[in-house]
C-alpha cells in the first residue's frame, strides 16, 4: 500500500515537478499537466508507452486526449492524495515525452 506524501517530502516533490510543468489541482490532492505533441500519432504513441509503464507499476493516470493534446491528472486513489507513485509516474511520463 502506498503512503500519502506529506510535509517536507511533498513540498520538495511539488517543487521539482513544478519545474517540468506539473501543478497542483484546485480542491484536490492531485497533480495535473498538459502534454502537447507534434501530432495525434505522437500523442497516442506516447499514451501507449505510458500505458505499458503504468500497468507494470499498477498505477494508472486519469487522462484524456484531443488530437495532439493529452491532459493528465495523477493521484493515488488508495490514499486519496499524492504518493511517491505519482512522482515516479510523472517523471517517467516526462522522460518518455522528451
Ligand atoms: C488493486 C489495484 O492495485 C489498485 O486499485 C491500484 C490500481 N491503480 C491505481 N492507480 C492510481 N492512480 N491510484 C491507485 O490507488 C491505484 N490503485
Amino acid at each position: 500500500m502506498a503512503e500519502k506524501l506529506e510535509g517536507a517530502a511533498r513540498a520538495e516533490a511539488l517543487t521539482t515537478l513544478g519545474e517540468s510543468g506539473w501543478a497542483e489541482v484546485d480542491g484536490r490532492d492531485a497533480i495535473h499537466k498538459t502534454f502537447v505533441f507534434k501530432n495525434f500519432t505522437r500523442a497516442f504513441g506516447w499514451m501507449t508507452q505510458v500505458a505499458i509503464v503504468a500497468e507494470k507499476m499498477d498505477h494508472h493516470p486519469e487522462w484524456s486526449n484531443v488530437y495532439k493534446t493529452v491532459e493528465v491528472t495523477l493521484a493515488t486513489h488508495d490514499v486519496d492524495g499524492l504518493s511517491a507513485l505519482d512522482v515516479t509516474l510523472a517523471a517517467k511520463m516526462d522522460r518518455l515525452a522528451s
